[in-house]
Parts: structure tokens; C-alpha cells; sequence
């Protein structure tokens, strides 16, 4: 009886240390963010308003350094968050998986997206991110070459030539259909679950009593996002299966696909079949608006600097002179079109915004950062600093020239973030945009539509394009098909 109470009392004092260092944690933040600069906000409610104004939002994330110097806070409710967007302090946060993991807010998006790499911290990523980066060196990359290159040029034959394309929703499906043959190795259908998806982080934060997850699994939102997340991972698991059975029937994979190295993971490691599930969600929304968001946007800027387009398609039929499907040689060798897409990414980031929390006091230039603080990191607001970019506003390829990259400092540059949470899909990307973009450069000339000349954007978890973007599409010359 005697020991019992005393194992009791053991464990109370332990719970009483956690949150007495819970709290002195919170406090310390407090105490730091007070101090900051930062936007005006409302009394109790902080800054979540303003997650709703995206004009101001593009006003922030370009005069940062100017309005507030080398960081600010901002307020959600009682939590501060402390932007921080220099390349050195970035190369500290980033590089340091010890001091910082990923915070509350990715936890929102695990009843959409579940378990994976992009939601996970600890040992469970650890080991995942482990095993799959091997499938992700570049000799693995370039076996999807074939399914880029012939699907960009079914869909660029199918493209309607009209005078006013919403570009956004035909890049969304063509990017769709590339990751079904890359990541589950069958053709997309219009009905399938990926199509219909929707992540409701920004709508739970602005009505932030959904931010606590006792209230919010009873609401409808909760539901909506459950059976969204229930049905993509029927759907993977039903693809799985049938290639479970195909493999018993020792039919031949002539073209592997990503569902197939991951069973190949579930049959020799410790990666369990659970993780074959997640880890194919995870990675066909992880791949799908940011990577259609980029070449829509790089369209949208070719259109609009049609000097630029000019060059670009000049260096594609220098590369490929004949009517005929590009080598990987051929696009590997097409380092303009490298260049607009980074220029591109620079610009219009299509992951805005990541975040982080610290496990640790980090010590920067001027200021220790308390453990226990949340950070956001913008790529958005480190692409627009003019003292890293002169006239950041202006879109140049020529920034990212062999010549100038060197000029751009280590973390400077940050679409995919850095470190080892890093995008692990970037040379996947990057392969996969040059693919389609050069399809579509060589055989359409995109140019602005009177009234439409405008791109205004719009958060949510990717950047994008407020009404969507619309380009005139005149064709170049009879196009070529197999
Ligand atoms: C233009 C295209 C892309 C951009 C700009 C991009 C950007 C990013 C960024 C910024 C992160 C870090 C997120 C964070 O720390 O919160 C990330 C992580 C990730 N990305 Fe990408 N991504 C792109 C394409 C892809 C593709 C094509 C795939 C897969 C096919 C992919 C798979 C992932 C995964 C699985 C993670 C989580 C990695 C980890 O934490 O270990 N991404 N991406």
C-alpha cells in the first residue's frame, strides 16, 4: 500500500515537472515575442484576421525586412509566432533537426494527410525518411522519365487552342495523372479521390476554438476531413492489393513505380505495410499543387515577358531541332529552363510558408531563440529581401545563372527548405516541370489575356493563383504524337 502511494506520488510530481516546464517554456516565449516588432493586431485575437487578407499577406511576406528588420512576431490568439527569414539564421534553425521539429499545426493536417513523412517527428521519421531517400537518388528519378515525357505529350496534343485557358486546372490534371503512373504505377480516372481533396488547415485557424482537438473532432469539418482521409486510403490500399496479387502472379514490372520500391521496402526492411499506405498518400498530395502550382505560375510569368519565352524557346529547338519526343539528355541539358523555374520559385514559392518548433534555446546574431517557441519560416519573404535579390520584384532568370548562383548565399534560396527535412521529391520535380514545360514551350506560344494581365495570389498550405490563372494558347506549328 505504502509503495503504491509513493509510485503515485512519484508520477504527479513528474506530470507537475512537465508543466511547470511547459509553462516556464511559454512564458519565456511570451516574454521574448513581447519585445518584437510586428503588425498591428486585435486585443484576445492576435493576428488571425489578417490570414484572411491576402493582399496584406503579399504586403508582409515583400516588406518584412523593411517594416520590421531581421525578425517579428505575430499573434494566434495567446501563441506568438516568430518569423525568421535571414539565410544565416535559417542555415542555424534548418541544418539542426535536434533544436527545432515540426510543431502543432502539422498535427492539424494529420486527419487529412495521416501519418507520413510530411506529419511525422522522431524515430518514426527517421527511419522512413531513411529507407525511402534511397529511391529518390537521381538513377531512380530518371526511370520516370518516360511517363513525364509521355503523358506531357498526350495532354499538350489534347490542348484545346482557345483564347482564354484557365492553365491552372489543366496543368492540376496533367500533374495528377503523371503521379498515379509515377507513384501507384495505374492511369488516373476522373472520379478518382485525389482529384477531390481539400486541406482545411486555414479554415481551423480562423475559427481558432477548432484548434483544440476535443472541440474539433466533433465538428462537421473534422467529419469531412475523416472521410476524405478514409477514402484515399482505401483507394491506396485497394491499388496495393491488386498489385500485391499481380506480383503473386509473378507478372513482370517492366516500369517500376514508387508503390512498387516501397513493397519491395515491406518485403526486406521494417517498413510495414502500413507505411506502404501512408507513405503513397502522403507522397501523391505531397507532389501534386505544389508542383502544378510552379508550372502554372512559370507559364503565367512567360506569358508575361514574352522576351523571356523567346529565349527559352530558342535554347528548346537549339537542344531539339527535330518534331520528335525529347531524351532525358535533351532536358538535362536545357539550363535556361532551369533557370525561369527557379526564378519562378523564387517569386511565387508554392510552399510559402513551413514551421517549426524549438526543442532548444538557438542562439542567432542578436537574439537567443527560448525552446518551446514557435517559428515560422517563409520562403516567400527570404526570396523578396532586396538585399539578397536587387529589385525583388522583378522576374529574372539571369539571377540564377552558373554566374550569379554563386552570388546567392547558402539558405538564400530555400523553395524545397533545407536541411535534413528538406523536400525529399525536389529532383523529382525538377525533372518532371523541365518535362512538361518544355513540351508545352515548343508546340503553344501562352500570352496574357487583356484584363486577365493581373496575378494576385492566395494562401492556403500552397501558394495560388486568387482566380485562378487564364492564358490565350496559339499554337507554334502542327504538333507532333506518336
Ligand atoms: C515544386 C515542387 C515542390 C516544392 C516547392 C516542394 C516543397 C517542399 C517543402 C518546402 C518541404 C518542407 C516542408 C516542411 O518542412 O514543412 C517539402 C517536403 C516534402 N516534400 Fe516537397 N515540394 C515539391 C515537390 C514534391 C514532390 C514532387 C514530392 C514527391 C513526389 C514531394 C514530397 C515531399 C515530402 C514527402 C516531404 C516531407 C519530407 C520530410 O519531412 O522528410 N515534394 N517539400
Amino acid at each position: 500500500m505504502g509503495r503504491n502511494i509513493l509510485i503515485w506520488i512519484f508520477f504527479l510530481l513528474l506530470l507537475v515537472w512537465k508543466y511547470i516546464k511547459v509553462l516556464k517554456n511559454y512564458i519565456r516565449c511570451v516574454m521574448f515575442s513581447a519585445f518584437l516588432p510586428g503588425p498591428e493586431g486585435l486585443p484576445f485575437l492576435g493576428n488571425i484576421l489578417t490570414l484572411k487578407n491576402s493582399d496584406r499577406l503579399v504586403d508582409l511576406g515583400t516588406n518584412a525586412s523593411q517594416y520590421f528588420g531581421r525578425i517579428f512576431r505575430a499573434w494566434v490568439l495567446f501563441l506568438p509566432f516568430v518569423f525568421v527569414y535571414e539565410p544565416d539564421d535559417l542555415k542555424i534553425i534548418l541544418s539542426n533537426s535536434k533544436a527545432s521539429e515540426k510543431n502543432f499545426l502539422y498535427c492539424i493536417m494529420h486527419t487529412f494527410i495521416g501519418d507520413g513523412l510530411i506529419t511525422n517527428n522522431g524515430g518514426k521519421w527517421k527511419q522512413n525518411r531513411r529507407l525511402v531517400q534511397h529511391y529518390f537518388q537521381i538513377h531512380y528519378i530518371e526511370n520516370y522519365f518516360d511517363i513525364f515525357a509521355n503523358i506531357s505529350q498526350e495532354f499538350t496534343a489534347n490542348l484545346s487552342t482557345k483564347k482564354c485557358v484557365k492553365i491552372t486546372e489543366f496543368v492540376n490534371s496533367l500533374v495528377l495523372n503523371i503521379l498515379h503512373k509515377a507513384v501507384l504505377g495505374i492511369s488516373s480516372t476522373d472520379d478518382n479521390p485525389f482529384r477531390r481533396g481539400e486541406l482545411l488547415i486555414l479554415k481551423r485557424i480562423l475559427k481558432p476554438w477548432l484548434l483544440l482537438e476535443t472541440v474539433f473532432k466533433h465538428s462537421d469539418m473534422s467529419k469531412r476531413e475523416r472521410r476524405q482521409n478514409i477514402t484515399l486510403h482505401q483507394y491506396v490500399k485497394k491499388v496495393l492489393n491488386e498489385r500485391l496479387c499481380e506480383r503473386k502472379k509473378k507478372k513482370i514490372v517492366t516500369s517500376p513505380s514508387l508503390l512498387d520500391y516501397f513493397i519491395e521496402l515491406m518485403e526486406t526492411t521494417r517498413f510495414s505495410e502500413k507505411d506502404v499506405v501512408n507513405e503513397s498518400v502522403t507522397f501523391m498530395l505531397a507532389g501534386q499543387d505544389s508542383v502544378g502550382a510552379t508550372i502554372a505560375f512559370t507559364l503565367y510569368y512567360l506569358a508575361k515577358h514574352q522576351d523571356i519565352q523567346e529565349k527559352l524557346l530558342k535554347e528548346i529547338t537549339d537542344v531539339s531541332p527535330e518534331n520528335v519526343p525529347y531524351s532525358l539528355d535533351q532536358i538535362n541539358r536545357m539550363t535556361y529552363l532551369e533557370q525561369c523555374i527557379k526564378e519562378t520559385m523564387r517569386l511565387a514559392p508554392s510552399v510559402p510558408i513551413i514551421s517549426r518548433v524549438l526543442t532548444s534555446d538557438i542562439v542567432l546574431d542578436n537574439y537567443t531563440l527560448p525552446a518551446g517557441l514557435n517559428v515560422f519560416i517563409s520562403p516567400f519573404i527570404t526570396h523578396r529581401l532586396p538585399h539578397i535579390f536587387k529589385n525583388p520584384l522583378n522576374y529574372d532568370p539571369e539571377r540564377f545563372s552558373s554566374e550569379n548562383l554563386k552570388k546567392i548565399p547558402s539558405h538564400g534560396f530555400i523553395p524545397y527548405s533545407a536541411g535534413p527535412r528538406n523536400c525529399i521529391g525536389y529532383k523529382f520535380a525538377y525533372l518532371q516541370m523541365k518535362t512538361i514545360l518544355a513540351t508545352l514551350i515548343k508546340n503553344y506560344r501562352f500570352k496574357l489575356i487583356p484584363g486577365k494581365e493581373n496575378l494576385s495570389f492566395k494562401y492556403r498550405v500552397t501558394l495560388r493563383a486568387k482566380a485562378g490563372i487564364f492564358l490565350e494558347i496559339v499554337p507554334r506549328s502542327k504538333i507532333y504524337v506518336d
